[in-house]
């Protein structure tokens, strides 16, 4: 090997061993609300200072982290500008900026830290309290609302796809399991004036979703049901969706969830799932990393639609087909694995 390919193969890795400060920096541009304060002109560190009462030196640093990442611009070092990449993080936008928050705040960041563990054991990490993921969100409200948020955004995204591509016909009773505030139901019952809808999800959430509802077109017809699909019956419905919870959980738990579906829905009714879902095989692919993420985190996993079909068989339903629909927030698919209850 030359020295100047080794010096070359030493800074590619020291340009990834140095990327864990970039989440934190863009949640502190988040945390901040920077694309806000600096919406109306270029501002100088002196004034941002003054207005957040932070160190000078210190947001002077940040700030010109900002500019590495592309999120702000400086001509001198002192006065900076908003990019149009920054922008994108502003409170106004959907999606990117909640999704930020709820990755790299300490619940989740803290767990991806202890990835390690994961790969020798298979299982999630619980924290010092011995807590998983949603055990640690009921007592961090901040953390917990930060999540709802990202996740309503995710659900906004597929529910415009799914409005637009599914049909409800002859369905008049909706229930999303895991629903979180009923972003996803409200966008659908708005296409479907004659459909009611119910959102089944813990009790802090549901708390959350009812006060998210008031006063929406749709709050008359989206009731809230708060319960824990490991002990309790998601009430009867026509058609049951289930977006991004199977994720969160291994195959035991998935089944479980699964058969707690199962039990409540009337023979005939139709099941889809939502998710991300990775191409059969070993091919590397950016899922693998997600995966293993998703299992660090919360025990889950990215499927393929074989690994689909097998827990939805396994829990008795009958596999009917899966259908892709485009993304408008992330540069891949949601997959609608569709199957009934027999
Ligand atoms: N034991 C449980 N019972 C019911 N819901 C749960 C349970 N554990 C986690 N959840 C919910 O599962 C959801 C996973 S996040 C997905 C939220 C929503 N389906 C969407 O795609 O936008 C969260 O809203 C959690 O509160």
């Amino acid at each position: 090997m030359s020295l100047d390919h080794a010096s070359e193969q030493v800074q590619r890795l020291s340009r990834i061993v140095f990327r864990p400060w970039e989440p934190q920096i863009i949640s502190t541009f988040v945390r901040f609300e920077m694309a806000d304060r600096l919406a109306g002109g270029s501002r100088t560190v002196g004034d941002l200072a003054g207005e957040l009462a932070a160190h000078h030196d210190s947001l002077g640093r940040f700030l010109r982290s900002c500019v590495v990442l592309e999120l702000l611009e400086t001509d001198d070092g002192e006065t900076f500008g908003i990019t149009e990449l920054g922008r994108l993080l502003c409170s106004r936008e959907a999606g990117m900026r909640n999704i930020v928050m709820m990755n790299f705040t300490p619940g989740i960041w803290n767990r991806a830290g202890r990835l390690h563990e994961t790969v020798m054991t298979g299982k999630t990490v619980l924290d010092d309290k011995g807590e998983d993921l949603y055990d640690y969100y009921r007592h961090t409200p901040d953390e917990r609302a930060w999540h709802a948020a990202a996740m309503a955004d995710l659900a906004g995204d597929a529910g415009a796809a799914i409005a637009e591509h599914h049909d409800l016909g002859g369905v008049s009773t909706v229930v999303d399991v895991g629903g979180s505030l009923g972003v996803l139901l409200s966008s659908l019952l708005e296409r479907a004036p004659d459909v009611t809808g119910t959102v089944f999800d813990l009790p802090g959430i549901v708390e959350s979703g009812r006060e998210w509802i008031a006063g929406k077109p749709v709050a008359d017809r989206l009731s809230y049901v708060g319960g824990s699909f490991f002990e309790d019956v998601p009430p009867p419905a026509d058609l049951y969706l289930l977006k991004q919870v199977l994720c969160d959980w291994g195959d035991e738990d998935s089944a479980r969830i699964l058969d707690s579906i199962y039990r409540g829905a009337p023979a005939g009714s139709r099941l889809v799932v939502i998710e991300w879902m990775r191409p059969d095989g070993n091919e590397p692919s950016e899922f693998d990393s997600m995966s293993l993420g998703l299992q660090t985190v919360t025990g889950g996993r990215v499927r393929t639609e074989r690994e689909f079909v097998g827990l939805l068989e396994g829990a008795g339903f009958k596999f009917e087909s899966t259908v892709s629909l485009p993304s408008a927030l992330l540069p891949r698919p949601w997959h609608l694995i569709q199957a009934v209850r027999p």
